[in-house]
Formats: structure tokens, sequence, C-alpha cells
């Protein structure tokens, strides 16, 4: 898909184009509307006019804004990052969209219908953003409207904008007013020991992995072009000296793992939590298995200094267990709202998921064949479930001569950067890797994933097979992923065929006798629990069939929110941000 905002931008995708209300059925003559014989027709059958959305203006004052600056421009926002969605996008928009809360939320078709702040919407174009992603249509207008949001939708699909961009259009313009004072490090003699700052960020972003925490903040630097507001990043295995360096130049963003930001909460000199508006938790589900509860609770708490009664909390995760509920549940407002696309845990039809026989000690050879037989070589992140079964099948590979480098939790932080970067700019196209480090990974154009090992319950389970093979098939791109099943996975199996079953993917003759007879699955999901639990269902609502809770008292809405490419029509009244999407912006 071109870019929105060159001249074959997809027609209207930014509302840039005249609308196209002459539909031009091909090789025949245009049918031309009487559009007022049509309204007052219309109007006689008791339809109302088509009503203006709310937020289409940008209301507020534009504010103090930095000037534009080509060369960083340049940087942030050059071709290496563009991710340039996929042709197989739609594939998303196909996946129905459950939202529970007090009111209705009218989801944004186009960025141009948010409300935006000007310059965060050229920082979506400058981005290469054409259209909101499901998760983001319905993400951006909660936020923006001021409410806590617990989100879940598939890997893949745009979850880290779907927070920043709202966070960052609140913020953008007021930076002079929010942020807390910042030195001037150009300034000649600046010391850092004796200028220094304490940073009071307005936003804190937390995420399990280091990696990720540098991702987000290569993402929120791009965000936060022109607005002023400086984001840092802390985590694990930076030497502190660097982090009270950095912290001390001013911190309005800080996106951190939960055992750095613990920490540096408790040295007061460093860091305060007083300022701090938005706090997001990324990847729940993984840092709850990861025994980050403690500090989690910690962080939702928001430290003994923070009294903002307008305080926003968000939650984003590609499966959402019990443990994040109830996190949700204790620190949110209780009229927060649950946006879900798809089932919590479920994946896409644009991976095509292979599971193949491969007997214990026939592995490596197998991976062997598999890689050296592939189509076209391309990016391959292959998945072991041990640090030590990591480290042989690196080997084994480089032996034969093949591009790999490895990454596990073992390998400090240089060696992970170092191995990430080969992998990124392809000098080394084959990653071998431990799951729990490539949680959240946005790498471009990872075309193969392979479970060398698959994930038992005690590496994670099916949610974590979803996690790592959400690492191709990225934003409408299609990709492949293989994995290795043998006696030992036998736990996996009915979870595995009711996966391949959903996303229409081929079930092998091993596990054909765990396919549904009746074609009904019984997914064994978290947001059963929560039903049987009869608390209320933290996902009642959706009368779908598939397994969510019933209706729930003080959730709203008693049906799924319509389905994102229906044009949102489920409802009498309820009426899409902008109108009926755009005729053909591909959603
Ligand atoms: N509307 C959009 N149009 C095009 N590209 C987008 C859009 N929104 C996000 N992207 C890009 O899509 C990629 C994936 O986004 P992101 O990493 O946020 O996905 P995610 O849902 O958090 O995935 P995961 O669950 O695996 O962490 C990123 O490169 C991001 O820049």
């Amino acid at each position: 898909m071109s870019d929105s905002f060159g001249n074959d931008a997809p027609a209207d995708a930014w509302g840039t184009n005249e609308p196209q209300d002459t539909p031009q059925p091909s090789g025949s003559a245009p049918v031309v509307f009487d559009k007022e014989a049509l309204a007052q027709r219309a109007r006689e059958q008791g339809w109302t006019e088509t009503t203006a959305y709310d937020y289409e203006a940008f209301e507020r004052e534009i504010g103090e804004i930095g000037p534009e600056v080509p060369e960083l421009e340049a940087i942030l926002f050059g071709r290496e990052f563009r991710p340039e969605q996929g042709e197989h996008i739609a594939q998303l928009k196909e996946i129905e969209v459950h939202v529970e809360g007090p009111e209705r939320i009218a989801p944004i078709v186009r960025f141009t219908d948010a409300g935006l702040h000007p310059a965060v919407l050229a920082n979506c174009q400058r981005a290469g953003y054409v259209v909101p992603t499901p998760i983001q249509g319905y993400a951006i207008p909660t936020i923006l409207g001021g409410s806590d949001v617990v989100a879940i939708a598939q890997t893949g699909s745009g979850k880290t904008a779907a927070y920043l961009v709202p966070i960052l259009s609140k913020l953008m313009g007021k930076a002079k007013k929010l942020s807390a004072p910042r030195p001037d490090v150009t300034k000649p003699g600046f010391d850092i020991r004796s200028h220094g700052v304490r940073a009071e960020p307005l936003v804190i972003v937390v995420v399990p992995t280091r990696e990720l925490a540098i991702q987000i903040f290569d993402e929120a630097r791009r965000m936060c072009y022109r607005s002023m507001l400086r984001p840092c990043v802390a985590y694990g295995g930076l030497p502190m000296q660097i982090c009270r360096e950095e912290l001390g130049k001013g911190c309005d963003i800080l996106i951190a793992t939960p055992g750095r930001l613990c920490d540096l909460m408790d040295k007061p000199d460093l860091l305060s939590m007083n300022r701090v508006k938005f706090t997001v938790i990324d990847e729940a589900d993984e840092m709850l298995d990861q025994d980050w509860e403690t500090e989690l609770t910690k962080i939702m708490a928001g430290g003994d200094t923070n009294e903002d009664a307008d305080h926003q909390f968000m939650m984003f995760s590609a499966t959402f267990p019990k443990g994040a509920r109830e996190l949700a549940r204790k620190f949110m407002a209780e009229d927060h709202f649950n946006i879900r696309v798809g089932r919590a845990g479920q994946t896409h039809k644009n991976i095509r998921q292979n599971i193949v026989y491969v007997d214990q000690n026939a592995k490596r050879e197998a991976v062997y064949d598999l890689l050296i037989s592939m189509e076209k070589p391309g990016r391959t992140l292959i998945f072991c479930n041990s640090k030590a079964a990591v480290d042989l099948l690196d080997d084994f590979l480089y032996n034969r001569q093949l591009p790999t480098t490895s990454i596990h939790a073992d390998r400090n932080q240089r060696e992970r950067e170092d191995a990430l970067r080969a992998f990124r700019t392809g000098k080394a196209p084959i990653l071998i890797a431990t799951g729990v480090s490539a949680r959240g990974w946005d790498v471009k154009n990872v075309v193969h994933v392979i479970n060398y090992d698959l994930p038992s319950a005690m590496y994670g389970g099916i949610s974590e097979y979803v996690h790592r093979i959400g690492r191709t098939g990225r934003i409408g791109h299609q990709g492949l992923a293989t994995s290795f099943y043998n006696d030992r996975d036998e736990d996996l199996g009915q979870a595995l065929v009711n996966i391949l079953v959903e996303c229409e993917c081929e079930v092998p003759e091993f596990l054909s006798h765990l396919t549904p007879e009746d074609g009904n699955i019984q997914f064994d999901d978290d947001s059963d629990d929560e039903a049987e639990a009869g608390d209320g269902g933290a996902w009642g609502g959706a009368a779908d069939g598939d397994g969510d809770a019933p209706a729930a008292a003080g959730w709203g809405s008693a049906e799924p929110a319509a389905p994102a490419d229906d044009g949102f029509t489920a409802d009498a009244g309820f009426t899409p941000a902008g109108g009926a999407p755009p005729a053909d912006d591909g959603w």
C-alpha cells in the first residue's frame, strides 16, 4: 500500500482526498446518484442524517512545539525504521472487536478522525502509518477520552502506537507547562554531577525486557518529535552511572524494565513519580509470568508522592492471564475499558503454521534441512527452551557455515545488543533465542519462525507459542511458523490443534484425532476462568458463543462491539468515527 501522503495515496486514508461517493462499476458507464432524492428517501424511511463525529477536530490550543529539524527527522523516520504495512493488513480487521466499558466507543477509522494534535498526526504520517489498526481504532479515542484501558490484540498489530499516539497527543504542546525544569546541557561548563536534576516523568512505560525497552524508546523518540518532551530508557544491565546521567538531563517519558524502575523509585534523588500522569504496562502477561508481581504492584501504586486524580493506567498484551486481570481490577478505575481484538491469545491468518513430527534426537538435522531448503533464505528466528540448547544449536549451525547468532539471558548487554543488531541488519539473518528474550520484538521482515522446542506448560505453553510465532507476519505481512513436535509435546497438542483450526491452517495427520468432530473449538483461555469464578466477568458481554462470560452488570454493552470491518454498524445509533469508513482504505 502506498504512502498516504504521496499522490498515489489509498483514497482518503488520511481524509485528504475527496470522498468517493460515486461508485464506478468496472467496465460500465459511471452510475450517477441523485443525492437529494436518496436523502429524501432515507429520511422518509425514518433514517436520521449522518451526524458529524464528535472528536473530529483538535479542539485545544496547539501550544508550544519545537521546530522542524530535517536532519533529526531523517534519522528518526528514515526508511530503515518505516514499518511499511504489508498488503495482507485486511486479515487483521476480520477479527471481531469486543469492548466493555461504561459507554460505547466510536472507533476511529482514519488517523485524521481522532482529534489528534496536528504535530502527532504529522508524526504518524512520517512514521508511515496509513490507517489505524483495529486496536488503535478503539484504544486511541478511549485513551484520549481519559479512561483507563486494558487492551488485548494480536502480535504485530500496532499496540505500541495504540498507547503512545494518544498519550503524546495529550502532552504535545504542553511540555513547558507540565514538565519538570530541565538543565541546559549545552551551557558551557555543564556538569551532570552538579547541574543534573531529578527525573520527574509524566509517562511511565513498563516492559519485560531490555530489548523491548530500547525498541519502545525508539518508537517514543519518533512520536516525541517536536514535542520538546524527553524520553529516556532504563533497564537492568545498564550501568547505574549511565542511568543517572541520562535521568539527570531530565526525563518526561520513562521506558523501563520493572526491576530497574523499582530500584530507581527507591532513590528519590534520581527519580520522583509525583508528576506521572500515564502508566502503561506493556506485555503485562509476561511480567506476571516472570514473577514481577510485587514490582508491578509497587509501580501501579505510583510511589508515595503521586496524588494525581487524573492518572491514567493502561495494560497492553496479546494474552491476558488471570494475574493481569487482578492487577487491573486492583489499580484501574472501576469504569475502565476492556478492549479485546478477537480472543485473548488469538493469532491471525497471516501466519502460516506448520507442525512437523521430529524425534528429539533428529531435531538438529531437521532444522538444518529446513534452513538449507528454504526457497528464498530470509530472516529466521529459531526458539529453544533452554539457554544451553540455544548455545548448542548456534554452534552446530554456525559450524555448518550458516550465518547464525544467538541471544539469551546469560549474555551480557553488549552481546545481546550486538546479536540483535546483526539480526536486524541482516548480517546474521538466523537468530537463535529463548522465548523470553524475544518477547515483543518488532524486527522487519522476519519470514520464518521455527520452534525447535515447542513451549511446554513450563515454558509458557500456548500463549508463549502465540507470542513466538508473532515475530513473523506482522502488520499485514505474511509469515511462516514451523514447529517441531514429538511425544514430549503432547500436553500442547489440543491447544495447538485449536489454534490451527481457528486460523484455517492444516492439522497434521498425527494430530488429526484432536480435531473437534463438530468443528466447535473449545478454547481453554483465561477469559473462561473468569466467568467460572463468577466474579462479574471482566470480559463479560460478548454474547458471541466463543466462550466469553455472559453480560455482567456494570460493563455496559451486552453485545460484542461491531466487527472492525463492517462499517461498525452492529448497533443502531452507533456511528463510526468520521462516518462510514473510506471505501478503499483496506479496512
Ligand atoms: N497504523 C499503522 N500502520 C502501519 N504500521 C504500523 C501502524 N501501527 C503500528 N505500525 C508498525 O507495526 C509494527 C508492529 O507494531 P507493534 O510492535 O506495536 O506491535 P504489537 O501489537 O505491540 O506486537 P507484539 O504483541 O508482538 O509486541 C511496528 O513496526 C509499528 O511501527
